[in-house]
């Protein structure tokens, strides 16, 4: 069985990512993409469906793992009888062959492990035809291929499909072992790693990456840390940033609210794309403008809500009914249905993270080009009135006026119009001679927001025109400029929202009881929306309840400062795929907003926006 997810930390080399637990085992891994399938995948089911454990053969005493400072080289320490010693696992970035690293080392007495590889492609259902030749393995299925080091000798058990080592490992020993994909048709990689050598250059990647963090206020290590886990999260080939590295990590335990989010999401890119630029990396903005040019290319009307990460369009969802599931929580799921949905706030969030990256000091051939600018506001002005499924992507096949998509419709229009304003000097006629009709659009659909999304009842903005029901998504209502956090109908809305949509002061995204989305179950809180409080209470200008709001939140992440999508307070779980580039961005951007409040600046949308432009 899989650990709590909460004991997994992440490692990658930017193309893909494994997940390693606590004692010592790496549970999940897909090659040679994040979205390809997984060739280890216990999290969801049992060693049997392909794990690489390196753990004592002794009784454990204790285990801590720890990020070497601003890296994402992990450490697992264990301490147990006989002494005490060190996993040291990593992925060296940018090669063309993708290497797990797992260097074991000696830190006191003399220790005995157990090496236990079980390789299992497609997704746990394939064992690999396996060849050995003295310290090194290969293991082979269909298309894809592993070839395995090791520094000492290890047994075959052909009937059990997997490879063993027993050895000993003395204070002040090194032992690398190593793993390397290859597509089986090609020779196999012939030499071993140089895993000292990759460790030193793997460290430096990332310190040199997090050295350029313009952050330096309060809780500096937790946005580093988070910020680090978001560019794990983009495939730097292709600029595609992947809403998490993990599939069906269930909403709730023994559900079946079970995701599969290794895909690229506009709205999931476009607020990680807000996020790092406001960490000070607008290069990453710019290699993300890249991909989406690439994925939306075409006609505006077949614009997805998400794409595979090289901006792949078809994501069937399929079921893996060999996989029991994390914890039971059935079925696990590839692909995923959502992906024709109609969703209005891409545009918005998309044309948002764009304009925020511009005015963080993006030059204007790394921004979105005039005609996609068009474009884009066009598609809004002729499609803002259609109902949608929405930014939690219902299943209902309800299609709804969201407040939240008619919100990010506004937004749309609002950054198109600031573009030309700001930065059009240059632009080509026919975008600034639109500059009037989408003044004018833009106070057209804030009208409508204003006259049918407020339930002067309930004296909220709810979830959509005319309900009765709260949604946590028009907490970002003051972070889009659209009314200022101290607005009266905010202030409502914030109360409703801590009286209707909390579970021990954390916030739901939605009720699930409305049956709105159509799924059975419920679920937990989720964890960006409790962000989202904060940023209002910050702007509100309530320190105290988001300090406190903002330190519980931090509490939440596990040992390794990592977050899913959710949160349970009566288990006191996390929950969902994981770690979750949401929760990370939402970590972020409340603690750069904290820390310009606390430093007396004006953090309304439009101060926040002039300041950085001087
Ligand atoms: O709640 C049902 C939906 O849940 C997933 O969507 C959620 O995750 C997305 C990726 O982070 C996010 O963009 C969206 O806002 C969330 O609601 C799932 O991917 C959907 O298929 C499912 O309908």
């Amino acid at each position: 069985m899989a650990s709590p997810l909460e004991h997994y930390g992440l490692i990658g080399d930017q193309t893909t990512i494994a997940l390693v637990s606590r004692s010592g085992s790496i549970d999940w891994m897909c090659l040679p993409r994040i979205d390809s399938d997984a060739c280890f995948a216990r999290l969801l089911g049992t060693h049997e469906h392909g794990s690489w454990s390196i753990r004592p053969a002794t009784r454990v005493r204790s285990v801590q793992q720890r990020y070497r400072p601003e890296t994402l080289v992990l450490e697992t320490e264990v301490t147990c009888d006989g002494g005490r010693a060190r996993i040291i696992d990593f992925m060296p970035p940018g090669e063309v062959e993708h290497d797990v690293i797992r260097i074991v080392e000696g830190l006191e007495g003399e220790v005995p492990m157990h090496e236990d590889l079980r390789v299992r492609f497609a997704y746990g259902k394939l064992t690999p035809w396996i060849q050995c030749d003295g310290l090194r393995a290969t293991l082979t299925s269909g298309p894809d291929a592993l070839v395995y080091n090791s520094p000492v000798p290890f047994e075959p058990d052909w009937d059990a499909s997997r490879l063993e080592a027993d050895f000993v490992i003395r204070a002040g020993e090194r032992l690398p072992f190593s793993l390397t994909f290859y597509a089986s048709h090609r020779a196999a990689p012939a030499h071993a790693v140089d895993a000292e050598r990759d460790l030193v250059r793997t460290e430096q990647h990332w310190r040199e990456w997090a050295s350029r963090c313009r952050y330096e206020g309060p809780y500096r290590d937790a946005v580093v840390r988070s910020l680090i886990t978001l560019k794990a999260l983009t495939h730097e080939p292709t600029g595609g940033i992947v809403a998490a590295p993990t599939t069906s990590l269930p909403e709730e335990l023994g559900g079946v609210r079970n995701w599969d989010y290794r895909y690229c999401w506009l709205r999931d890119a476009s607020l990680t794309i807000e996020a790092l630029v406001r960490g000070g990396y607008l290069e990453e903005a710019r290699a993300w403008r890249d991909w989406l040019m690439r994925a939306v290319a075409g006609a505006p009307a077949e614009a997805q809500i998400m794409y595979g990460v090289a901006g792949e369009h078809r994501l069937t969802e399929v079921e893996l009914p060999w996989l029991p599931g994390y914890e039971e929580s059935r079925p696990v799921r590839i692909g995923n249905g959502a992906y024709p949905q109609f969703q209005l706030d891409i545009y918005g969030e998309t044309l948002n993270a764009m304009y925020e990256a511009r005015v963080y000091g993006m030059p204007e051939e790394g921004s979105l080009p005039w005609d996609m600018l068009r474009v884009l506001v066009d598609f809004m002005e002729a499609n803002w009135q259609r109902p949608d499924e929405g930014i939690w992507e219902i299943r209902s096949k309800t299609h709804l006026h969201f407040t939240h998509s008619k919100l990010m419709a506004w937004v749309a229009v609002d950054r198109g119009v600031r573009f030309v304003e700001q930065f059009g000097a240059n632009a080509p006629e026919k975008v600034r001679k639109r500059l009037h009709r989408w003044r004018a659009l833009r106070e057209e659909i804030r009208a409508d927001i204003l006259a049918r999304a407020f339930n002067t009842r309930l004296n909220a903005f709810t979830q959509s025109y005319g309900s009765d029901a709260l949604d946590a998504s028009v907490l970002l209502i003051p972070h889009m400029g659209f009314l200022p956090a101290e607005d009266p109908r905010m202030q409502g809305t914030i109360a409703a929202i801590e009286k209707g949509l909390t579970w021990d002061g954390f916030v739901e995204r939605y009720s699930t009881k409305t049956g709105v989305d159509g799924l059975a179950g419920h679920e937990a809180t989720f964890l960006i929306c409790s962000f989202w409080l904060v940023d209002n209470y910050i702007m509100a200008g309530r320190l105290d309840e988001a300090e406190a709001l903002f330190q519980r939140l931090l509490a939440v992440r596990n040992d390794l400062g990592l977050l899913a999508e959710e949160y349970h307070p009566g288990l006191h779980r996390q929950l969902g795929n994981f770690p979750q580039a949401f929760s990370h961005v939402g970590l972020i951007n409340s603690a750069v907003l904290l820390e310009a409040k606390r430093a007396g600046r004006d953090v309304s949308f439009s101060a926040r926006v002039a300041e950085s432009l001087h």
